[in-house]
């Protein structure tokens, strides 16, 4: 028979009041915890404010604990500011597992849960990423509001069958404050009602208690945020004219006042888990193509070669370009997007290798522990495709997909969707620009390879210059 107790996994001892609180790194947590996978092994537990911890290095034990027992590790803590008091609770990366996850899971499945439904939108990603091309030789130097834009307009689309104006949409706009709002209130520790959950009844007009009032303020931007393309989509309906679209195709049959809530914030999950992620992605390629113009050339040969310089890469010629594809793979795990994955919380008393884990645990993943593991994938920092190529004697190197998109019942939903846009982004802004770095009095300046310290982290702002590769790809990008 199974065992049913055993020892906590190892870890640092804490303190006796405030347990392991003050050990628990405020910055690039991740790099912390890789050391302590190295002190104590890959699977490690600390203790913080009466709250245990389960920290996992290893990407082949914690799919071994959170793929294999996806029953007893998909449940999510309870965020106290983020969560209960903002509102992201309603959406499904903060949804509690049971009915509510299952039903969401269910609508987001239907629309890019498969190859084949992501197949039926490859148009879409096509089209949208031609408009990116056009963005980006219009205003080369807003790149990162290009890509913004560009994965909004996919999303919109997809979920609401709305498409956003060029210049100013005022349903991006709302998004995009709602994301802010929510990367603030996110941030590791930046909360005390985090730590301390009774603050949580502290009324806002109580002395230091501005922290609530802002909860307040950003739960209604949410809201609105869920509500008003909602109406959007409603007001078409109406009107017979709207294009189908996850809320419209859901919204189509007699729904209980629950189901209605349901396809509402699944809906807004698409935003919430889709657009920030993939423009970390996308953002990451032009700041690797940027510090490793040798990776960019080899690129620019392949597609050459295969596609010529007279029309743009489409879907069907990813089969035929390898460089390409294993790029794709490079970004994602060079420039991780979520260096934490998402939490997951065990629902029930389990022991794994050994080691007890109580119900309640909170189990981190150190995805960009994973993905910059030396002995996983040599010369880590180095921005490299050909690893995931298999020579003769040699293979490829370990697929980061098998944890960057997460774990168990919980994994990713939009795994589909990015691979698809992120590829396509790829494919056609290598088939027509050059990435350069700047260059200032002569000097050619190599930006550093930062990242913002958040949940979904972004390379930081970076200085390159993006041209045309040749008159030709210009009068392709205009004609498309
Ligand atoms: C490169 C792009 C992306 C990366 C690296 C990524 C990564 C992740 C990770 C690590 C998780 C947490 C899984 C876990 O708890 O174990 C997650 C969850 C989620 N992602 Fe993504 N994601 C990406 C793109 C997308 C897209 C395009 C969408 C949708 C349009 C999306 C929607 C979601 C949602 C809704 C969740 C919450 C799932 C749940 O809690 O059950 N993601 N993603």
């Amino acid at each position: 028979s199974k065992p049913t107790s055993g020892p906590l996994p190892p870890g640092p001892k804490g303190l006796p009041l405030l347990a392991n609180l003050l050990d628990l790194p405020q910055k690039e947590q991740w790099r912390t915890f890789v050391a302590w996978g190295r002190k104590y092994g890959p699977i490690v537990h600390v203790r913080a404010v009466g709250q245990s911890f389960i920290i996992v290095n290893d990407a082949h034990v914690a799919c071994d604990m959170l793929d294999k027992k996806s029953t007893v590790y998909s449940d999510r803590p309870v965020f106290m500011m983020a969560g209960e008091l903002t509102g992201w609770k309603d959406s499904l990366a903060f949804t509690r597992y049971g009915e509510r996850f299952k039903e969401y899971r269910k609508y987001l499945h239907g629309v890019m849960g498969s190859r084949f439904a992501i197949e039926k939108l490859n148009g879409l990603f096509e089209t949208e990423t031609q408009a990116f091309l056009k963005r980006v030789l219009k205003k080369p130097e807003a790149i990162a509001e290009n890509i913004r834009d560009t994965a909004g307009a996919v999303i919109l689309q997809m979920t609401y069958g709305y498409k956003p104006k060029e210049d100013k949409d005022d349903i991006v706009d709302l998004v995009e404050i709602a994301l802010r709002q929510f990367a603030e209130v996110t941030e590791p520790n930046a909360f005390l009602v985090d730590l301390f959950p009774p603050l949580q009844y502290v009324p806002s007009w109580f002395p230091g208690a501005a922290w609530k009032k802002k909860a307040e303020y950003y739960y209604d931007t949410l809201q609105q945020m869920a509500d008003v393309p909602l109406q959007f989509v409603r007001k078409q309906m109406s009107e017979g004219s709207a294009p189908p679209s996850l809320v419209s195709n859901l919204l189509d049959r007699t729904n209980t006042p629950e189901q209605e809530r349901n396809i509402k914030w699944a809906a807004a999950s698409m935003y919430g888990g889709g657009a920030d992620t993939t423009v970390s992605a996308i953002y990451s390629l032009f700041l690797a193509m940027t510090i490793f113009p040798d990776v960019q050339r080899k690129a620019h040969e392949e597609i050459d070669a295969v596609i010529g310089n007279d029309r743009l890469p489409t879907f069907a010629d990813r089969a035929h370009l390898p460089y390409v594809e294993a790029l794709v793979s490079e970004i994602l795990r060079w420039g991780t997007v979520t260096p934490l994955g998402l939490p997951h919380r065990v629902s029930r008393d389990d022991v794994h290798n050994g080691f007890f884990i109580p119900k309640d645990a909170i189990v981190l993943t150190n995805v960009k522990g994973m993905l910059h593991d030396p002995d996983v994938y040599p010369d880590p920092w180095n921005f490299k495709p050909e690893r995931f190529i298999s020579a003769e004697g040699q293979p490829a190197e370990q697929d980061p997909r098998i944890c960057c998109f997460g774990f168990g019942r919980r994994i990713c939903p939009g795994l589909n969707l990015a691979d698809a846009t992120v590829w396509a982004s790829v494919a056609m802004s290598l088939a027509v620009f050059d990435i350069r770095r700047k260059v200032v009095d002569g000097v050619e300046i190599v930006p550093e390879p930062r990242y913002e310290d958040s949940i979904i982290s972004h390379p930081s702002p970076f200085d390159c210059s993006i041209k045309p590769r040749s008159a030709k790809a210009e009068a392709l990008i205009l004609s498309c």
